[in-house]
Order: C-alpha cells, then sequence, then structure tokens
C-alpha cells in the first residue's frame, strides 16, 4: 500500500482554509497503481456475489465503475440533486457545513440485490451513509463499502451502519 500513499498529494487550503485535501489524481493516471488500487478494493469482496456496485458523484464515479468491472457486477450512480430524470429516490444529509442531497433512479435495484458502496474518501461520514440509507431505502442488501482514504479524524466511521463492513486502503 506504500506505492499507492506515494501517489496521493496532499494540498493545503483546498477547498477551504483549514482543509487538507487528499487528490487521488497522481495516483488514477498511473496506470499500474490504478490497477492495484483496484485489486485491492475489490480483494475483500471477492467471495461476497456482489451484483451491484454504486459509486457516489463524482469521484466515487470512477473507483466505483472499475470496481465494479472487477467484480463482475452493474454499477449504479448515486447522483447530486438534478442530475438524473425522474423518478428518482432522495436522502438529505449533513455536510460539515449545510446539507445535501443524493439520489439515485427509483429502480435502480431489484428487491434483496446484493449491493457495495464505493467512494475515494471517507470524512465525515455523511455521503456515505446517506448512500447506505439510499440503498437500504429501496430494498437492495447492502453488503459494504470499500474506499480509498479513511480521515480517522473525523470520525467517519461512527455514523456508519452498526454490522456492516467497511474497508479502507490508506489513513491520514
Ligand atoms: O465523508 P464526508 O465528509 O461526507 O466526505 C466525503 C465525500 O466528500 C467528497 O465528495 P465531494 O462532495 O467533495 O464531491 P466530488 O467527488 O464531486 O468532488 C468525497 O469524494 C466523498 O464523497
Ligand atoms: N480532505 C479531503 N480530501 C479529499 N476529499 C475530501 N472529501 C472530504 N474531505 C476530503
Amino acid at each position: 500500500m506504500q506505492d499507492l500513499a506515494a501517489l496521493i498529494r496532499a494540498v493545503p487550503d483546498f477547498p477551504r482554509p483549514g482543509v487538507m485535501f487528499r487528490d487521488v489524481a497522481p495516483l488514477l493516471a498511473d496506470a499500474g497503481s490504478f490497477a492495484r488500487c483496484i485489486d485491492a478494493l475489490a480483494e475483500p469482496w471477492q467471495s461476497s456475489a456482489v451484483q451491484a456496485v454504486c459509486g457516489i458523484e463524482a469521484r466515487g464515479f470512477i473507483f466505483g465503475a472499475a470496481l465494479a468491472q472487477k467484480l463482475h457486477a452493474g454499477f449504479v450512480p448515486l447522483r447530486k440533486p438534478g442530475k438524473l430524470p425522474p423518478p428518482v429516490a432522495t436522502v438529505d444529509y449533513q455536510l460539515e457545513y449545510g446539507s445535501d442531497q443524493l439520489q439515485v433512479q427509483h429502480d435502480a435495484f431489484r428487491p434483496g440485490e446484493r449491493v457495495l458502496l464505493a467512494d475515494d474518501v471517507l470524512a465525515t461520514g455523511g455521503t456515505l451513509a446517506a448512500a447506505a440509507a439510499l440503498v437500504g431505502g429501496l430494498g437492495a442488501e447492502l453488503l459494504g463499502a470499500s474506499v480509498v482514504i479513511e480521515l480517522p479524524a473525523l470520525q467517519g466511521r461512527g455514523r456508519w451502519p452498526v454490522g456492516k463492513a467497511l474497508h479502507s486502503l490508506l489513513r491520514y
């Protein structure tokens, strides 16, 4: 995992003063590292019969779509409001400042479909918890989540549903 960590760029004071932004662009640009990253995200789920991987807009799309291919699963986008044609299911969630929404198409899952969530960063955990609520609310079976980076100081795991697996590759 050291080789992957070396390709995460730390950008101070972006997008706001006081935030250390963890930029995955150098990792994505390196073919071998991107492939190893997807292998590592998939590894805990190889025997879980995952049927759909949900990626969270926007950076979660990149990892989620590649992970879906790796696991021979379909891909479902979870999007910011107003991007998907209706009918959609919507969940509201809190950000560090203010609130936002995630949406998914209402017929995205079959009943009991086995679903994995994917994103680049787990920070406060609001986004991933909202995604979990959205998937569960539509009658799919949430298996868990894989993320590239976890920021433990922000205690995002505390907002994640108890008993569901949450795998992260790198912690800062
Ligand atoms: O754990 P949280 O505090 O909820 O933060 C994590 C989320 O923040 C970032 O997304 P962002 O909303 O910045 O969108 P982007 O991928 O479009 O840049 C990141 O890609 C996660 O989805
Ligand atoms: N520090 C951070 N770096 C990159 N993406 C983030 N999303 C939330 N916090 C982030």
